[in-house]
C-alpha cells in the first residue's frame, strides 16, 4: 500500500479554496490512495500523469461529479458530498467550471446559444470581448457541428469563463489546439483565475502548460507527487 501522500499547503497564506483529504478510489483497480491536496486562493495546480492513472477520475470527485469512496473535499469551506443536492446544485452552478475532455455542447444550437444557456442560468452577461480573445467571434453563429474540434473545443472554454466560476477544473483543455492557440487559451484561463480571485485545478498531457501553473503534480502508482 502507499505511503500517505500529504502535501505541503503552497508558502501563500490564502483563503482554501479546494481541500481534499485521504480520497481514495478505486474502479477495477485502485486508482490512488489517502491523497491530500489543497488549493488556495489565486492558486493553479496541473496534475499529469500516464493515460489510465486515474487523473480525470480525481478531479471528477473534486468537481462534485463523483464521491469518492474515501476521504472529504470542500470547496469553498463547505464539504461538499455532505450538502443537499439543491446545494450542491447551488455550488455547481454558481461557482464550479468544469471544462471537459469531450466539450458536451449542446450539438443542435449554434456556438452563441451554448453559451447563452450558461450565461442565462448564472445570471452572468454575454462576454463579446472573451469570443474575440479565443479567435471564435466569427464562428458563433455557426452550429457546433459545423465547427472544427479545436473551435468547439474554444466554444467550452467560453462557455465555462461565462459563468464566471471561483473554481475551476479544466481536463485537457488544450487537447485539440495548436501551441499558439493553447497559450492563448491558457492566458485566458489564467487571468480569469486572478480576476475572480479563484482557483484552477488542471488535468493535461501538456508538460510545458502544466510548468505554467504554479504547482505541478504527477499521478502515478496511486501517489500523487509534487514535482514543481
Ligand atoms: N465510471 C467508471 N467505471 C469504471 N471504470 C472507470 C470509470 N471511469 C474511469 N474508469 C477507469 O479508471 C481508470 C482511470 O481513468 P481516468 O479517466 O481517471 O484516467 P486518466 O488518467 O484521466 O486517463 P487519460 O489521460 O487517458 O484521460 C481507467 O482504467 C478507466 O477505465
Amino acid at each position: 500500500m502507499p505511503l500517505s501522500t500529504t502535501l505541503e499547503p503552497p508558502i501563500s497564506g490564502g483563503p482554501e479554496l479546494i481541500k481534499a483529504e485521504r480520497l481514495s478510489h478505486a474502479f477495477d483497480y485502485s486508482l490512488f490512495e489517502n491523497i491530500d491536496l489543497t488549493i488556495r486562493e489565486n492558486e493553479k495546480v496541473a496534475v499529469i500523469g500516464v493515460s489510465g492513472s486515474g487523473k480525470s477520475t480525481l478531479l471528477h470527485i473534486l468537481a462534485t461529479l463523483l464521491k469518492p469512496q474515501h476521504g472529504t473535499v470542500e470547496l469553498l469551506g463547505s464539504d461538499i458530498y455532505s450538502l443537499t443536492p439543491k446545494q450542491q446544485l447551488a455550488i455547481r452552478r454558481f461557482e464550479i467550471g468544469i471544462i471537459f475532455q469531450f466539450h458536451y455542447l449542446f450539438k443542435g444550437m449554434s456556438a452563441a446559444e451554448n453559451i447563452e444557456i450558461a450565461t442565462l442560468l448564472s445570471d452572468t452577461e454575454f462576454d463579446d470581448a472573451l469570443l474575440k480573445r479565443l479567435g471564435i467571434e466569427n464562428v458563433v453563429h455557426q452550429r457546433v457541428t459545423e465547427l472544427s474540434g479545436g473551435q468547439q473545443q474554444r466554444v467550452s472554454i467560453a462557455r465555462v469563463l461565462s459563468k464566471n466560476p471561483r473554481l475551476i477544473f479544466a481536463d485537457e483543455p488544450t487537447g485539440n489546439l495548436d501551441d499558439e492557440t493553447a497559450h492563448i487559451v491558457m492566458d485566458a484561463v489564467f487571468e480569469h483565475i486572478e480576476k475572480v480571485s479563484g482557483a484552477l485545478f488542471l488535468v493535461t498531457h501538456d508538460e510545458r502548460i502544466a510548468r505554467s501553473c504554479d504547482r505541478v503534480y504527477r499521478l502515478e502508482n496511486q501517489v500523487l507527487e509534487q514535482i514543481q
